[in-house]
């Protein structure tokens, strides 16, 4: 404390802020400078010792979700070191800090709290959401992340402890494209839970009430945005992980208003469609040859199926031509013409065919060129729907993007030994590599974090007004045109993941390039674009505060 009881900056602050921390790399000047000695061990380490130290710890744990909890302290405690490792580690350590562990940490997110992570909005604080935003400390966020908790992976409501999800995404806009660390934050808000479990959990930290719907809910939300607008200007908000009653409704309301996209409906169409491409280009078959039974009809299946068609239309086909490659079941089975109440998203595939309610009964009746499984169910390509897939099929696609893994539709390993190995897979979560009749498989991960980085980068370097369908599609092109030889030899339609900085810094030139192109980028075109777009990334490296 100064004289007059105010707070002055100390050294130990260097040490708590993880902004800030270096820990045990403090030089011997910036101790001087700073104030730091005898406040950490007198030895310095560089930083590859401290991620030999951080790489030791880690792999001592016994679980995942512990592994998980000590990766989210080391974020707390010193945040570039944390990045640094993800840098080095991404492809051990993404299945930690994402899917599937990012599931189970939400499902334990009230055990396992520690320290909060971004903001949280709560109905009860409504009329106060700018003053609460005013609270963060960074003022120059330029990406917002924002769930409601109502469906979060394939696990249902969880509430506020939804909260993972964003601050893991996050996580992966640095980790993947480089987005600085301060630029970036996760928001829940809560409007309740319809999750007894939780409503009758003593530890649980949100409002217990049911679920605010209709007017009320909109009105929270517009007032969020609007908070969102007075306090960060030109910020990109993606909206994750909200129930279905509310995504599409949340889209189309602000997609040409503000700078928003939907991730699981937009960013998962961009990857399943970079995936289908890949597999065209393995087998050198066209997307107009594709007919695609999706298991599951919501947010993922109709956006996957739009951004289909839009790509079939690119390739000469009638919207009406492209919508009929592309079929659909829900909970009650094939979308049909003839069914009675359907969904607005659904109305645009219920095709004049008759109903069948059960999975296999339709793989046999239309006999598709892929499958592809969003709908939460587990296990649900069962052994007669993929042998089935493999009877008609030379190389069938099956793609089990359900999330976590164990609400994966199957297995790598079913996928592969149900269709004699002939299956070209993909799923949300990953798997082991598969041994099938002498053969490994190593499939790739067919997860939006392969795009909402790109989208990300490419959109806040050129300071779009809006994001576009179009960016989707040219992030899937671009991502299907970075799989290598190598990894078709494989079985995979995805580039490795530790390639992926590379890959989201090509989708943010595409992103760029469609934002300059539609009149949406409001910074001049630099004469570089891919130049300019690797000088806004951030590197995990410490700075010099001597
Ligand atoms: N790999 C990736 O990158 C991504 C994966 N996903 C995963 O996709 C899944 C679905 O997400 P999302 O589309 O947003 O969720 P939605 O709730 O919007 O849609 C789920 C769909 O599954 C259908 N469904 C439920 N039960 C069954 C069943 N027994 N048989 C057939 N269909 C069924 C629902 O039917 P009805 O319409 O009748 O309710 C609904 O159409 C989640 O597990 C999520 O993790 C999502 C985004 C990205
Ligand atoms: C990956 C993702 O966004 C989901 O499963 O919801
Ligand atoms: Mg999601």
């Amino acid at each position: 404390m100064s004289e007059n009881n105010i707070p002055v900056a100390q050294g130990i602050n260097w040490i708590y802020d993880p902004a800030l921390n270096k820990g045990t790399a403090f030089t011997e000047e910036e101790r001087d400078a700073l104030g730091l000695h005898g406040l950490l061990p007198p030895g310095i380490n560089t930083m590859s010792e401290q991620v030999l130290r951080v790489m030791g710890n880690y792999r001592r744990k016994r679980s995942d979700l512990e592994r998980y909890i000590f990766l989210t302290a080391l974020q707390d405690r010193n945040q570039t070191l944390f990045y640094r490792v993800l840098a080095d580690y991404l492809e051990e350590m993404m299945p930690v800090i994402y899917t599937p562990t990012v599931g189970l940490a939400c499902q334990e997110y009230v055990h396992i709290f520690r320290r909060p992570k971004g903001v949280f909005v709560s109905a009860k604080n409504k009329g106060r959401f700018s003053e609460i935003l005013k609270n963060w400390p960074n003022k120059n966020v330029r990406v917002i992340v924002i769930t409601d908790g109502e469906r979060i992976l394939g696990l249902g409501d969880l509430g506020v402890a939804g909260m993972g999800i964003p601050a893991g995404k996050l996580s992966l806009y640095t980790a993947c494209a480089g987005i600085h660390p301060s630029w970036c934050l996760p928001v829940t808000i809560d409007v309740g839970t319809n999750n007894v479990d939780l409503q009758n959990d003593p530890l649980y930290f949100g409002m217990r009430n049911s679920r605010i719907r209709g007017e009320e809910y909109d009105s929270l939300i517009e007032e969020f945005i609007m908070a969102v607008e007075e306090n960060f200007p030109n910020t990109l908000i993606q909206f994750e992980d909200f129930g279905n009653l509310n995504a599409f409704r949340l889209l189309n309301k602000y997609r040409s208003r503000i700078c928003a996209f939907n991730d699981d409906i937009q960013g998962t169409a961009s990857v399943a469609l970079a995936g289908i491409y890949a597999a065209m280009r393995m087998t050198g078959q066209k997307l107009t040859d594709q007919k695609i039974l999706f298991l599951g009809a919501g947010e993922a299946g109709t956006g996957i199926g739009d951004l289909i068609v839009s790509g079939m239309m690119d390739e000469g086909m009638t919207e009406q031509e492209a919508r009929l490659k592309c079929w659909f079941t829900d909970s009650r089975g094939l979308v049909v013409k003839s069914r009675e109440k359907l969904a607005e998203h659904k109305l645009a595939y219920a095709h004049d065919f008759e109903y069948h309610q059960y999975f296999i009964d339709a793989v046999k009746a239309l006999k598709p060129t892929a499958i592809i499984g969003v709908s939460g169910q587990a296990r649900a390509f069962t052994q007669p729907v993929l042998e089935a897939m493999a009877e008609f099929n030379e190389r069938p696609l099956v793609f089990a993007l359900s999330n976590p893994t164990s609400s994966a539709e199957c297995t790598a390993k079913e996928a592969y030994a149900w269709t004699g190995g002939r299956a070209i897979f993909a799923s949300g979560s990953p798997f082991e590599p598969v041994n099938i009749a002498g053969r490994n498989f190593e499939p790739g991960q067919g997860n939006n974090a392969y795009i909402f980085p790109g989208i990300g980068l490419g959109v806040i370097a050129c300071k779009a007004r809006h994001v576009t369908n179009e960016m989707f599609l040219a992030a899937a092109r671009e991502l299907a045109d970075k799989v290598s030889e190598k990894d078709f030899k494989k079985g995979s339609i995805y580039p490795r993941l530790k390639k992926i900085r590379e890959v989201s810094a090509d989708i943010a030139v595409k992103v760029a390039e469609i934002a300059y192109d539609q009149g949406l980028a409001t910074i001049d075109r630099p004469a570089d674009l891919p130049s300019f777009i690797r000088s806004q990334m951030y590197e995990p490296n410490y700075r010099n505060y001597a």
